[in-house]
């Protein structure tokens, strides 16, 4: 082995290896510690305009996320300044569970479902417990480890950094999870945020796709409505008094089993516990966990017997000389994200296989903050499910005005 270049030492302890990709708040190294031996993963966060460096409610984040120690979170094991950017090293972790959605050549049972839902609720109840929030759940902040085990990542920088930038391309995706609460601007809000995009990571992992692929706040919650109807009063009685509420036209929820075919009784009771409108009405994550869905047959998968995508090794001069067909080597991480070309929902994953024959019928993304990569619109595909389509929903008249103010505010947004 050749020796390491002293130079890309960072702040003596830590020797830099390769980039493992970018993300909102930085550059994510890999690298090993040269105490433990361990290899680590680096995020470095610029500090950029805040001049005073790391402040002291930052510090005061940072100590309380390096005391989160969980089975179920990525461990913060280090955090310093150096050369401007503040650097936080956590344990490295193997892949994400979006790589695991993503990938064809995995089936997921129902077991595997349940077991990468309940090791996700585990540290969230272990943070909610300690009144941490998450706020940017989605399945590439879920990682994987070597042994199955999967750890939240990125645990309160949303609060420590700010809410993340949607100018960034991946952020969009972030709106995908965004509970309604927040959608309708919502300053005060608790741990239902994290349970409503833990539901639709969920739905993901039976789908096999994102759930409700908003491509504006507007329309985020629009095809929140399509899915589950647009909330009443009743439902919801805090609603109408949130900063940004428009009233959307009333069209009835369709049946949640027309959107999950093939989940289960327990999984759709839980999943629509989960997606409900009022925050103070969703099941906590504590009460999911004792769910009967979590204690009925089949029971979670072991962790190290959950499918992991095949990991990916350099080509080797050998490897040209296969005689069997080549195997498909996954897209690089910042593309990973496909999006259904034609409008509607497959159903479910077998279903989705034998429709579109995997990834060939999916547009890819780009990463270029373009902002064009913007999927079309979509929406539920109900007649392959032999029903009628209910009414989109639209924004009475009255709140025209308000609507148009916030749209103007949101094209505004730098690209
Ligand atoms: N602990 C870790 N171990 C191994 N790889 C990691 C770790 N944390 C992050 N990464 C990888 O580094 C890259 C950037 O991660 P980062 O968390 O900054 O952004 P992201 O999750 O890709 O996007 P976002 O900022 O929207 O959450 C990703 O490829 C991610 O998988």
């Amino acid at each position: 082995m050749a020796a390491p270049d002293p130079s890309k030492k960072v702040a003596d302890r830590y020797l830099k290896r390769e980039v493992l990709g970018e993300g909102t708040y930085g550059v994510v190294y890999k690298a090993i510690d040269t105490h433990t031996g361990q290899t680590v993963a680096i995020k470095k966060i610029r500090l950029g305009k805040q001049k005073e460096g790391v402040n002291f409610t930052a510090l005061r984040e940072i100590k309380l996320l390096k005391e989160l120690k969980d089975p179920n979170i990525v461990e913060l094991i280090d955090a310093f300044p150096h050369k401007g950017n503040l650097h936080l090293v956590f344990e490295f972790m193997e892949t994400d569970l979006e790589a695991v959605i993503r990938d064809r050549n995995i089936f997921l049972s129902p077991a595997d479902t349940k077991s990468y839902l309940q090791m996700t609720l585990k540290g969230l109840a272990y943070c909610h417990k300690k009144w941490v929030l998450h706020r940017d759940m989605k399945p590439n902040n879920l990682l994987i480890g070597s042994n199955g085990l999967l750890k939240l990542a990125d645990f309160g920088l949303a609060r420590m950094f700010g809410s993340p930038d949607r100018r960034f391309t991946h952020q969009v995706f972030a709106r995908w999870y965004r509970a309604p609460e927040l959608l309708f601007g919502a300053k005060q809000y608790g741990s239902g945020v994290d349970v409503w995009a833990l539901a639709c990571v969920f739905a993901e992992l039976l789908l096999r796709r994102p759930f409700l692929q908003g491509t504006s706040d507007i329309d985020q919650l629009g095809k929140i409505f399509s899915a589950f109807g647009t909330p009443t009063a009743s439902q919801w009685p805090d609603m109408v008094y949130l900063p940004d509420y428009v009233e959307y036209q009333y069209v009835p929820a369709p049946p949640l089993r027309s959107l999950f075919p093939m989940a289960t009784d327990d999984a759709l009771d839980l999943l629509s516990k989960m997606f409900t409108y009022d925050p103070k009405a969703r099941i906590s994550v504590q009460q999911a966990l004792e769910h009967r869905y979590f204690s009925s047959a089949p029971l979670p998968s072991d962790p190290d017997k959950l499918p992991r995508p095949a990991p990916k090794k350099e080509p080797k001069a050998s490897d040209f000389n296969l005689q069997e067909a080549p195997t498909v080597l996954s897209p690089p991480r910042k593309s990973r994200r496909v999006m259904p070309e034609r409008d509607g929902f497959e159903g479910n994953s077998q279903q989705a296989d034998k429709v579109d024959g995997g990834f060939g019928d999916f547009r890819q993304t780009t990463d270029d903050n373009s902002g064009k990569n913007e999927s079309a619109p979509m929406s539920v595909d109900f007649s392959i499910f032999g029903l009628k389509p209910p009414n989109r929903p639209t924004i009475n008249s009255a709140d025209r005005t308000h609507l148009k103010r916030k749209l103007d505010l949101e094209f505004q947004q730098p690209e």
